[in-house]
């Protein structure tokens, strides 16, 4: 696969595909992602922290920031509450395989006057309105914001020349504020930094992720609890918006070549499939078990997250 195939496959959208092919043909080249700290590490967070690991493989180095700071002006707890999960996530999201990223803790490069003072910058040259509708798909509690989550989204622009990025991936629900970005930076004299976004996955009953409802893996879940979580999981005959595809998808088959369907014998036998496309179409021929599929799936995770798993395990230990 090239390196334009590596960044761009099992994408939603790359704004722009010229920026990209140019920027690959630069020598030095970092990209990253933000991500507030949050109770633990799950297949959401894994979409883009494979895509960091693709970008990786293309010669990009990779920053990763813990936005603590945006955690905190989205409500999502006390600095002291926060500060705990920043270190935690940091440790797991190295043990989910991403090795030789740089990560960086928002308020060790956001309190300094340059930033800040970038940020009052564009506070005046950005609307109420589109700071609102920039926060839609990610700001909590939006039918009533506070002002704190108006700033959140300038403090996200302000981020990408701060870490000195060429540019910025995350899921398809942050594409407005890179909007905001790739208008505003050039009036602070920045480049734009290319945009990739990554489909939002359904959590494992076919609707919105959350954490609190459980209808997602995440690397604190033992082998067990996976297996449970995969049975009760919804994995309809159809291919379309099946939640278990879309793990093999976007989770399993970009790290692993090779997934096997174990079978008794007498149903056929084991068979394996070395890309995506193979085992959608064998389903899609209704030659897989929607049953054996979860299982797999299941399998497949709990290898995939092993180490992770155990790192947390350790964590916990201490605790
Ligand atoms: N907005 C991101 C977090 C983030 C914060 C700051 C950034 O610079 C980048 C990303 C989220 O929804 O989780």
């Amino acid at each position: 696969m090239d390196a334009y195939e590596l960044v761009t496959r099992n994408t939603a959208e790359i704004v722009t595909e010229d920026e990209l092919r140019q920027l690959l043909n630069k020598p030095t080249k970092r990209v990253y992602t933000g991500y507030e700290p949050s109770g633990e590490i799950h297949l959401g967070h894994l979409v883009t922290i494979n895509k960091l690991m693709d970008m990786k493989e293309a010669g990009f180095d990779v920053v990763v920031l813990i936005a603590n700071l945006h955690a905190y002006l989205n409500r999502k707890g006390t600095f002291e509450q926060i500060k705990e999960l920043a270190e935690y996530n940091k440790a797991c999201i190295e043990a989910c395989g991403l090795k030789g990223a740089e990560f960086v803790l928002g308020t060790d490069v956001q309190l300094t006057p340059k930033y800040q003072t970038e940020v009052l910058t564009l506070c005046q040259e950005i609307t109420l309105n589109r700071a609102t509708r920039s926060m839609d798909e990610v700001g909590r509690a939006m039918d009533n914001p506070m002002v704190s989550q108006m700033v959140y989204p300038v403090m996200q622009v302000v981020d990408i020349p701060t870490l000195n990025v060429d540019a910025a991936v995350g899921g398809i629900d942050q594409r407005k504020i890179h909007m905001l970005a790739r208008e505003h930076l050039p009036s602070l004299g920045y480049k734009p930094p290319v945009c990739i976004h990554t489909p939002i996955v359904n959590g494992l009953d076919g609707q919105k992720m959350s954490s609190s409802k459980g209808n997602v893996v995440s690397v604190a879940d033992s082998p067990e609890e996976i297996k449970k979580k995969m049975k009760k999981a919804f994995c309809p005959p159809e291919t379309e918006g099946n939640p278990i595809l879309q793990v093999f998808q976007y989770n399993i088959f970009p790290r692993m070549s090779e997934v096997v369907i174990r079978r008794p014998e007498k149903f056929g036998g084991n068979s394996e499939y070395q890309s995506y496309a193979e085992l959608e179409a064998a389903y899609a021929a209704g030659k897989i078990h929607p049953m054996d599929l979860k299982a797999a799936c299941g399998d497949s995770l709990t290898e995939l997250l092993a180490d992770a798993y155990a790192y947390v395990q350790s964590y916990k230990n201490k605790a």
